[in-house]
């Protein structure tokens, strides 16, 4: 007979890869010899102090576990005795050390209990508890019986360990590679096939011809993402992709910086230079926010689009070149053109092939994604295991806000509330803010604190004020001066802002 059941039990428990299915077969089998109401399956894990329970089968279900009870040192060292038997007969759970503490958090109305103890090499690797729900269940005959298993089990649950740590590296691996990817792959733009849908069809259409493309949006939506996917869906996808910041550099530069200057064109020329002209030779220059470009440096700008040709700062040679232009701006280039801050023929030079980026609060289905994104991201940054917990109230928050600042405000709430509960749950501080339609000049919006979504008990003005600056500069990411920057959203001078900001502890 034992023979026979050995065979039979071996048979059940090897039918499967699956730890708990192995588990359910081989319950089947073994419950028609024992008076067992279910099997549970757990191991040891010293280096964490506790016990991880990994399958548990009885009549109504088969569940694959990942449960942790923390034990005592005191039921560690219990654990790590050599001599502890193999097999053991628990009759009345409530006088054992170990077992009467771990089993019932985890298997409810267990009374009694045969402990198979299964080694990987001489270590205490786990146990098999064949349970029942009454006491004094178990005689000998029945740890005779399964004894002999202890071998198979102990193998099974050994290679089921190996595979879930291998399955643990593979997907850790998986998400490394396709963070990878999308870090190195500037075409990797999120919502492409949602609210930039239409957006990237533009894109697919434009990328392979020469044509100059002018990017429009509000700041911080993505206009730099989309510049990229032009550039690399283009053929000059090899070929530089340079990027210019037009509203950064100082007008007396902006010639030097654009076209390159020859030894000795001024002092501390020094030697030949080539400005981000000649570096894009082959590839594309990116303008952002060419609206800040001065009137002087637009005639020059417009004079190298029409001949293909720039001449270096002290030089006389023209040197021809071979570069696909993509311009950007927040502002409203048309409203400039009329208030002749913007050169028409520039506009009609660039606006060949506009593409318009929608606002963040225009494509709000792209919110989950991009914060699911960013997350991976951050957490990657912080080199946290988890994802923080965001819920879904907190995720509600996020889908109904403003978004002033577009993408870039979104990352860096997501990087305020990780870096505040690094663990989770994430906690979004947002403002209540209301919006008022664009005004022409196509300047940022205006967010006006409504003070109806104020508590009666008003804050004191100096607080609010404080608030409201730290929310500019939040939508800003920081910036304080130029183009984009908290001075110009607030309509106040950057050094009166920069004073206020120190009276009030801000910086
Ligand atoms: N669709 C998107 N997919 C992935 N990342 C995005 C997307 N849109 C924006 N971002 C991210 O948001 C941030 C701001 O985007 P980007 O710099 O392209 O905006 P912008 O419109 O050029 O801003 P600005 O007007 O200030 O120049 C960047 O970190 C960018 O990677």
């Amino acid at each position: 007979m034992q023979k026979q059941f050995y065979f039979e039990a071996t048979q059940r428990l090897c039918s499967s890869l699956e730890l708990e299915q192995s588990l359910q077969a081989y319950f089947e089998y073994v419950r028609q010899h024992l008076p067992i109401d279910g099997i549970y399956l757990n191991i040891y894990r010293p280096e964490y102090g506790d016990i991880q329970f990994l399958a548990h089968v009885d009549e109504a279900q088969t569940t694959a576990l990942n449960k942790q009870v923390k034990i005592s040192t005191e039921m560690q060292a219990l654990l790590s005795q050599p001599d502890r038997p193999v097999i053991r007969i628990i009759n009345d759970l409530e006088h054992d050390r170990v077992t009467g503490f771990v089993a019932p958090q985890v298997i409810p109305n267990i009374q009694s209990v045969i402990l198979l103890r299964m080694l990987s090499g001489n270590t205490h690797l786990g146990v098999v508890g064949f349970y029942a729900k009454q006491k004094a269940q178990f005689c000998h005959r029945h740890a005779e019986l399964i004894e002999p298993h202890k071998d198979t089990l102990s193998l099974i649950t050994a290679f089921n360990l190996k595979g879930r740590n291998l399955l643990k590296a593979n997907q850790a691996l998986t998400q490394q590679n396709r963070l990878l990817k999308q870090a190195f792959n500037p075409c990797g733009v999120i919502g492409a096939d949602s609210g930039l849908k239409r957006v990237m069809t533009q894109v697919e259409a434009i990328a392979k011809l020469h044509t100059s493309v002018l990017i429009l949006g509000e700041t911080g939506c993505g206009k730099e993402v989309i510049a990229n996917a032009v550039h690399c869906k283009s053929q000059r996808a090899d070929k530089p992709f340079i990027k210019v910041n037009c509203g950064a550099i100082p007008e007396s530069l902006i010639d030097s910086e654009l076209f390159g200057y020859e030894k000795g064109a001024f002092t501390g020329a020094e030697h030949r230079k080539a400005g981000f002209f000649e570096q894009a030779n082959g590839g594309t220059i990116f303008l952002d926010e060419i609206g800040e470009l001065p009137l002087s440096v637009q005639v020059r700008l417009l004079r190298v689009l029409q001949n293909g040709t720039i001449t270096r700062v002290g030089g006389f040679d023209a040197i021809n070149l071979d570069i696909r232009v993509i311009a950007a701006t927040h502002r409203n280039l048309q409203a400039m053109v009329k208030k002749q801050t913007f050169r028409e023929d520039l506009w009609y030079r660039l606006a060949v092939f506009p593409i318009e980026i929608p606002s963040l609060r225009q494509r709000r289905s792209d919110i989950p994604l991009l914060v699911q994104h960013f997350l991976e991201v951050l957490a990657a940054k912080f080199n946290l295991d988890k994802l923080p917990r965001v819920s879904a109230e907190q995720l509600d928050s996020l889908n109904h806000y403003h978004w002033p600042g577009n993408v870039r405000e979104l990352i860096n709430v997501l990087e305020r509330a990780m870096i505040e509960a690094p663990k989770g749950p994430l906690n979004f501080n947002l403002l209540q803010v209301d919006k008022v339609e664009p005004a022409a000049s196509g300047k940022h919006e205006t967010i006006i604190i409504d003070p109806s979504h104020a508590s009666d008990k008003l804050v004191p003005l100096e607080m609010m004020v404080s608030k409201y600056i730290a929310h500019a500069l939040r939508i800003t990411g920081g910036k304080l001066y130029g183009p984009g920057g908290a001075a110009e959203m607030l309509d106040i001078n950057p050094n009166t802002l920069r004073s206020k900001m120190k009276k009030l502890g801000l910086c």
